[in-house]
């Protein structure tokens, strides 16, 4: 089920998603002491029972008006109301393309002191989904290839790219890349599938 909600993305959502961003960064570095930590997991019990008792149906949040289709504000990539979210900022999305800013944080650590290639990828992938459907053909991603050129790195804001290359029937050709200070860390060539139903949001 859809919960559809009009209008701006509630402060009281995006406050709430950063904190927990926050409080899980917390969690990542915190010392080892276990009465410390046993007290800590007992008060955020409590603060998750008492989201719990208000629990929505469906974790789509469609707030945000999109040039195709709509975007839930929940989303794991993008979403400022997804706690999971790095999130991005700075997005601009056109007919050209997909430009948006990403600071990952020591929670997304894979190799040391470096992002973790799956969450690299996720963001490509999220990015030439957003490009070629700014390009006016909604689609979803069937194969994507990451090159990993140089360990990218987080605390920093990265930029990622992307953008729509061409399409042949269905298939539609995509590339992206990410960024650190002008250096590319990442890029990725992708083949998406039109969408023969509605786009979902
Ligand atoms: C506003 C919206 C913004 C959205 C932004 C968010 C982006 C989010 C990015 C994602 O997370 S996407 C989710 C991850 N992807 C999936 O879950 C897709 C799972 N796969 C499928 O559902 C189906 O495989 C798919 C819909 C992609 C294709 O199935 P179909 O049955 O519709 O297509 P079919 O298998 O008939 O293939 C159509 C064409 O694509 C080609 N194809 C399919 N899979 C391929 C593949 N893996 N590699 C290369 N080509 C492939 C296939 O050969 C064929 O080529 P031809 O038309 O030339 O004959």
């Amino acid at each position: 089920m859809t919960t559809e909600v009009p209008g701006k993305l509630s402060p009281g959502r995006t406050t709430l998603a950063a904190r927990v961003r926050d409080l899980i960064e917390a969690v990542v570095l915190a010392e080892d002491d276990p009465p410390g930590l046993l007290d800590a997991a007992a008060r955020i019990e409590e603060v998750t029972e008492s989201l719990r008792a208000r629990r929505r149906e469906s974790p789509r949040l469609l707030v945000q008006a999109d040039t195709v289709g709509r975007l839930s504000a929940n989303n794991p990539v993008e979403g400022p109301g997804n706690p999971l979210a790095p999130p991005l900022s700075r997005i601009r999305v056109d007919v050209d393309g997909m430009r948006a800013e990403v600071t990952f944080t020591a929670v997304h650590e894979g190799p040391p002191e470096r992002v973790h290639g799956g969450w690299v990828a996720a963001v490509l992938d999220h990015a030439v989904g957003r490009a070629v459907a700014a390009a006016g053909h909604p689609a979803m991603t069937a194969s994507l290839t990451v090159d990993y050129h140089e360990g990218t790195p987080y605390g920093v804001p990265l930029e990622v790219e992307a953008r729509f290359a061409r399409r042949d029937g269905r298939k539609v050709y995509a590339i992206a890349n990410i960024s650190s200070g002008g250096t590319i860390t990442a890029t990725a060539s992708a083949i998406l599938v039109l969408f023969t139903g509605p786009v979902p949001g």
